[in-house]
């Protein structure tokens, strides 16, 4: 069964389609999203995480019909993501930020922060346990540091944080924007290795990665999309995708 689907996704910016008619479809699984530059990667993960409004087409997740929710909702519903680019609120704590990811998940309200003071420490001190608990798992180090500020922590470091922000809440889903972005070869395989150590422990946890390291895409995807100017123009296992014509004069700009 899917979890998230598209069809026909579409967004136009003034004459130029972005995303242009997507059938997309992910079910219990790793998918990578690759294509050229200025293909449509980022903006289709816009698009299903709620950021962008589709022109047309249909978001599908979990059997029901999300198009046009926005972000708050979208994750609210499961779908958790990170960006191309740090946005860790950089003079918070690692925890605060962490926390940051599970405001949807958080009850209480103002007025019960006042007049239950002990839920709200309960709830409170449940989400500390959890955010420690994923700090543990991609760094123990990481636990030490929980509060101090990120502008003190490694890059390496903050893109584990990112993630850590994205799956405590514990999402369905997953979008990772070219999560090693920045990082060296020996930072790639230890951020693939906590890629896949996530879906060790969380089956429940599908996850869509765009990546130009093909190195990174082989070894965690068990599928592949490509995009080429807004359009799919592939969508198979790597080794398959590798020998698509279509996708070798995409790259090459034949
Ligand atoms: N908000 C926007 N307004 C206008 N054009 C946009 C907007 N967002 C994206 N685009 C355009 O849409 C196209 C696809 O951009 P997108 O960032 O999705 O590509 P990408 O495949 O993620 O590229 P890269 O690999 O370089 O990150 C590009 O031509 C880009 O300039």
């Amino acid at each position: 069964m899917n979890v998230m689907q598209t069809e026909a996704l579409t967004i136009n910016f003034g004459g130029l389609k972005a995303v242009d008619e997507v059938d997309f479809a992910i079910g219990d699984e790793v998918i990578g999203l690759i294509g050229p530059n200025g293909s449509g990667k980022t903006t289709f993960l816009n698009l299903v995480s709620g950021i962008y409004k589709p022109t047309g087409g249909k978001i599908v997740f979990e059997q029901r019909d999300i198009t046009g929710a926005g972000p708050d909702v979208v994750r609210q519903k499961g779908i958790a993501r990170t960006f191309q680019t740090n946005r860790l609120c950089l003079n918070l704590s690692v925890m605060d930020n962490i926390l940051l990811g599970l405001y949807s998940r958080q009850k209480a309200t103002w007025w019960q922060a006042i007049l239950q003071p002990a839920r709200c420490r309960r709830e409170m001190a449940r989400d500390i346990d959890d955010g420690l608990a994923i700090l543990h798992h991609f760094n123990p180090a990481l636990v030490a540091r929980a509060y101090e500020p990120v502008t003190a922590i490694p890059l390496i470091d903050r893109r584990r944080i990112e993630i850590a922000r994205a799956i405590v809440g514990r999402p369905r889903l997953l979008l990772l924007d070219e999560p090693t972005a920045g990082l060296n070869a020996e930072e790639t395989g230890q951020i693939i290795g906590d890629i896949g150590r996530i879906r060790q422990q969380d089956h429940r946890i599908s996850m869509i990665i765009i990546e130009h390291d093909m190195a990174v895409i082989s070894s965690i995807c068990q599928r592949v999309v490509v995009l080429n100017a807004g359009r799919k123009i592939a969508d198979d296992c790597f080794g398959e995708v590798c020998k698509n014509e279509q996708v070798r004069r995409a790259y090459l700009g034949g």
